[in-house]
C-alpha cells in the first residue's frame, strides 16, 4: 500500500493511506542505506499478520528540507509583512533564492494589508511580479483574504517561510484552525508553548498538506556553489543559451545576454544587483575559486 508520512514520533511513523492513517515502523534495512524516513516521504507500507505496519520502501524525493526536516515540499509561501516590519527586498530575495535552490516553487504572500494603502500594495505587487513571482495579499490576524492561499494548497506540500514577525505562526494557526473548525475539532495549536521542541508534521488542508513549522530558519547561502547561483534566478533562464560563453555567470564576461537584458530593462536591475552582490560574496568566500 502507498502512503505519505504525516509525522514521526519515537520511531513510529504515521502514514496517510487510502485506508486512513496507519502507524508504522521502518524496516531495519533503511539504516544500512543510511536512509531515514522523513515527514513528507512517499512510502510503500506492508501490514503484517499481527496488523502492524512497516515502511518497506521510500520513494525518491523531489526535494529535501533540513530545517524543518521534510521531504517532497513542492512550494513555499514566502510570507512578508508589508509593514511592521517593513518589507526588506534583499531578505525577500534570499528566501526566493533558497527556495529555487531547493527546487521549491515560491509564491509571495504579503501580510498585514490592514497596515498599508492601496498605492503601496500596487507598487510592491508590480515590483515582485516583474521578477516573475505571484503575489497574494493577506490579513492573517483577522483570518481574511486567505481564499487564494487555501486554493493554492491543493495538490501541494507547502511550507511557510519568511522573516521573524511576518505573521507565519498567525497564518499557520489561521489555516489549521479553519480545518479544525470545519471538522469540529478543537485546535491543539492554540495551547502550544512557544519553546517546546517538537517535530514538524503535515496538516491536511484543502486536498494538500501544510508543514506546521516555518522553513529556512537560517538564511546563509555559503553552501551554494557560485556557478550554480544563476540557476536560482528564474528570470535569467530565457537568456541562458544567448550568452557568448557557455556557463556564463553574467558577471564580467563579455557579450552577456543577461547583462544586455538588464540594460534594456527586461530584467529588474535591483535583482541583478542582488545576484552580483551574492555572487561576489560566494566568490570571495573560503572555497570559491574563480
Ligand atoms: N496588523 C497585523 N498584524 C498581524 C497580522 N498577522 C500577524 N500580525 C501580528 O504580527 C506579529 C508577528 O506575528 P507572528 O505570527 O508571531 O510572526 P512569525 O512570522 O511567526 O514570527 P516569528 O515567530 O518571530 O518567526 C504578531 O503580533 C501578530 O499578531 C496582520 O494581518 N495584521
Ligand atoms: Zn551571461
Amino acid at each position: 500500500m502507498e502512503g505519505i508520512i504525516l509525522k514521526g514520533i519515537g520511531g513510529f511513523y504515521y502514514v496517510k493511506t487510502e485506508q486512513g492513517i496507519i502507524e508504522c515502523k521502518a524496516r531495519g534495512k533503511f539504516r544500512y542505506d543510511s536512509l531515514k524516513p522523513m515527514v513528507g516521504d512517499k512510502v510503500t507500507i506492508e501490514i503484517d499478520k499481527s496488523n502492524k505496519g512497516y515502511i518497506v520502501k521510500i520513494h525518491e524525493r523531489s526535494s529535501e528540507l533540513i530545517r524543518p526536516t521534510v521531504a517532497n515540499v513542492t512550494q513555499a509561501y514566502v510570507v512578508f509583512a508589508i509593514k511592521n516590519p517593513d518589507i526588506n527586498f534583499d531578505l525577500l530575495n534570499r528566501f526566493l533564492v533558497l527556495c529555487e535552490y531547493n527546487h521549491i516553487h515560491a509564491k509571495v504572500c504579503l501580510n498585514k494589508v490592514d497596515l498599508c494603502s492601496e498605492e503601496e500594495k500596487t507598487e510592491i505587487k508590480e515590483k515582485i511580479n516583474s521578477i516573475g513571482y505571484d503575489v497574494c495579499f493577506i490579513n492573517a490576524k483577522k483570518h481574511i483574504m486567505l481564499e487564494s492561499l487555501k486554493e493554492g494548497l491543493a495538490g501541494n506540500v507547502t511550507v511557510l517561510c519568511g522573516p521573524s514577525g511576518a505573521g507565519k505562526s498567525t497564518l499557520i494557526n489561521a489555516l489549521s484552525e479553519s480545518i479544525h473548525m470545519e471538522t469540529g475539532e478543537i485546535s491543539e495549536k492554540i495551547g502550544r508553548g512557544k519553546h517546546t521542541t517538537r517535530h514538524s508534521e503535515l496538516i491536511e488542508i484543502n486536498e494538500g498538506f501544510l508543514v506546521d513549522t516555518p522553513g529556512f530558519s537560517t538564511l546563509t547561502m555559503d553552501f551554494i556553489d557560485k556557478d550554480q547561483l544563476k540557476f536560482a534566478f528564474p528570470e535569467f533562464e530565457e537568456y541562458y543559451d544567448k550568452c557568448k560563453f557557455r556557463g556564463c555567470n553574467h558577471y564580467k564576461e563579455p557579450n552577456c545576454a543577461v547583462k544586455k537584458a538588464v540594460e534594456e530593462g527586461k530584467i529588474n536591475k535591483s535583482r541583478y544587483d542582488f545576484y552580483i552582490r551574492t555572487f561576489e560574496e560566494l566568490l570571495n568566500g573560503r572555497n570559491a575559486k574563480w
